[in-house]
């Protein structure tokens, strides 16, 4: 008998929801004890439901930012579900956190089935009404230098006073056992958390006000302590995050499995909302909640992942389907995989022209000068010491982290590890590697690995599963002729492949084809990058003319001319690109097709 494991259903139609045990053919199951049967789930549900209300949100956004036409375009003629999504109507639960499962719905992927909530009540409103308060306390990067007026720099310092000053809330009054709760609880404090930090002036004390306004009066009649200027002024706080927010974030982020820092899953995939709930989670009817700026560039950068996610079911689907068939290996299990890798390269392909579309709405001055420098990690803290979590790390204790990325969407390492493309570049390939214009060899964490130390714990989990996939001990009749894993232990999609180059060369092609829209993807990332990052850092940022409200020091971003471009997570940039770029292409089976 299998060893029995709980996941969630990938549901039928009509299926109650529940967690239950795999059946032991399902390719899940299938490494205790595999059984040749073919498995047609449905490639994506269409339960009825209906939409929770989020009728408390404080959103500040304004409607969808992508040009409608193109979107559906994109989205044509593959179908997101229309319904709302509802545990009540056949929905996995994923409510609970006690549920053994990976946190991957058959319509939303990694995102939620259900909207994330958009505000917390009582007694985490606390956090809520700081994080509200942040956009009309003046906050700008570090400080904001000359660009702040009279009155924003006092009322940007009292606001930090009242994060220090707040309660400590316990999580454990029902947010340690409520998934929704939890994330918007690690959202909103991990926001708080980098506005209180990168609004700090870096150095020099700050204007006093000229006069007091209505708002000192409102919120802060209570104190104002003298030393505060004096405090801020000699770096007192600086990389340091108060009790009120460390305490609560770093404890929710056990819960979660992700670092006490902004993460892509907070900006992202927990950090939406629909316009029309009754409409359900569509391209058109999705909206971002949070943002560090309140501007379209913001919201739009954050969209365009959230849209990637979204396309990026049906790349799910495909790779569990043609997992399945791998696994059957048949000779119709062949045609099928032949039919789902070409699909597979067509969803990715919408994937390229989903991020491409970036450029319509986000503006890359406004997006490296300021935006960018609120993503900033503890491992590139201005003062390079990392930073202080009071009330849980001794007074010594600096945590150094990344902040959030791209880089950390599970769903571009799953078509990485699907398709056997080896960052690690630890695994044999069948010609000699590209070269590299820096070759470092073998690395032992590489990029991608400690990416995947950012995300929820579900989905980490799930990408270290499908990366131990293997069906060696079906196929011994047939043993694969080559390995790709380190370990000797075939990749179940490319030994199958390689194994039939000879007798079936449209699944190879098949293959590389997939593989060749893997590579466009990050020839545009790259262009992306280059237009956003690198040639925004040899200008000077007092081109940022968006608005006043987004001026920013000149010392706020990277210096202006940098040898060295490092992305938010701590890397070389172009070098680093390049070569996600090369063990793409290293991967294919015949690069010349
Ligand atoms: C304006 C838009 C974007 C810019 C400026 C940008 C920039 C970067 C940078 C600087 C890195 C280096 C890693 C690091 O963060 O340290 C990176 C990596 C990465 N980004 Fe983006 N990115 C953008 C949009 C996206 C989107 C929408 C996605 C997909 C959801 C994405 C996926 C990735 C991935 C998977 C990596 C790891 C490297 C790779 O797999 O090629 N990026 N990005």
């Amino acid at each position: 008998m299998p060893s029995q494991v709980s996941y969630p259903r990938w549901p039928k139609r009509d299926e109650a929801a529940e967690y239950y045990e795999f059946p032991p053919e399902h390719f899940l199951a299938q490494q205790v004890n595999p059984a040749k049967h073919r498995l047609s789930l449905p490639l994506s549900a269409t339960a009825e439901s209906s939409q929770s209300n989020n009728t408390d949100s404080v959103a500040t956004t304004s409607g969808p930012s992508f040009d409608q036409a193109s979107l559906a375009a994109v989205f044509e003629p593959w179908k997101y579900p229309q319904e709302g999504l509802n545990s009540e109507n056949g929905m996995p639960d994923t409510s609970t956190l006690a549920a053994a499962d990976f946190d991957i719905d058959v319509r939303t992927g990694f995102l939620p089935p259900e909207p994330p909530l958009s505000r917390l009540d009582s007694p985490y409103h606390i956090w809520e009404d700081l994080l509200s308060l942040a956009r009309s306390s003046h906050l700008r990067l570090l400080g904001g230098g000359a660009s702040s007026s009279p009155e924003g720099a006092p009322l940007a310092r009292r606001w930090r006073r009242r994060v220090r000053q707040m309660p400590i809330i316990s999580i454990e009054h029902d947010m340690h056992c409520d998934i929704r709760k939890a994330r918007r609880g690690h959202l909103v404090l991990s926001f708080l958390a980098h506005f209180y930090l990168h609004s700090q002036p870096q150095s020099s004390h700050q204007p006093e006000p000229a006069t007091s306004s209505w708002s000192d009066f409102r919120w802060f009649k209570t104190s104002a302590p003298d030393n505060e200027l004096e405090e801020e002024g000699r770096g007192a706080h600086l990389d340091d995050i108060p009790a009120p927010i460390s305490i609560p974030l770093v404890q929710l982020s056990e819960v979660l499995g992700l670092p006490p820092i902004l993460t892509y899953a907070t900006t992202v995939l927990w950090n939406w909302e629909l316009s029309d709930p009754a409409r359900g989670l569509t391209p058109d009817n999705v909206k971002i909640v949070e943002t560090f700026t309140d501007t379209e560039s913001e919201r739009h950068f954050y969209l365009t992942s959230l849209l990637i996610e979204m396309r990026g079911v049906e790349a799910l689907t495909l790779m569990r389907q043609s997992l399945d068939e791998a696994f059957v290996g048949d000779r119709l299990a062949s045609k099928r995989l032949t039919d789902y890798l070409e699909r597979l390269a067509g969803v990715i392909s919408d994937l390229t022209r989903i991020l491409a579309k970036v450029r319509d709405h986000c503006v890359p001055a406004e997006f490296y000068w300021a935006i960018r420098p609120w993503f900033r990690g503890s491992d590139a803290s201005l003062a390079g010491r990392g930073w202080h979590y009071s009330g849980i790390d001794p007074e010594h204790v600096r945590r150094n982290l990344g902040g959030p990325s791209a880089g950390q969407s599970s769903l571009i390492h799953a078509l990485d590890v699907f398709l056997d493309v080896d960052h690690s570049r630890r695994k044999e390939r069948l010609r000699d590697r590209t070269p590299r214009s820096v070759d470092l060899g073998p690395s032992d964490a590489t990029f991608m690995e400690r990416m995947s130390f950012y995300m929820p714990r579900h989905h980490r989990d799930f990408l270290h599963h499908l990366r131990s996939l293997s069906f060696e001990d079906v196929s011994q009749s047939e043993p694969p002729t080559t390995t790709s894993h380190q370990s000797g232990t075939p990749h179940p999609v490319r030994a199958f492949i390689i194994d039939r180059i000879g007798t079936e060369p449209t699944l190879s092609f098949a293959y590389d084809k997939a593989l060749k829209a893997l590579k466009s993807l990050r020839d545009e990332h790259m262009k992306v990058a280059a237009l956003y990052i690198i040639s925004q850092s040899r200008k000077s940022p007092t081109a940022v003319h968006a608005s006043d409200d987004l001026q920013v020091p000149i010392t706020v971003a990277p210096t202006g001319r940098e040898t060295t471009l490092v992305g938010t997570g701590g890397t070389d940039l172009v070098q680093f690109l390049k070569d996600c770029r090369i063990n793409t292409v290293d991967a294919m089976i015949q690069p010349t097709h």
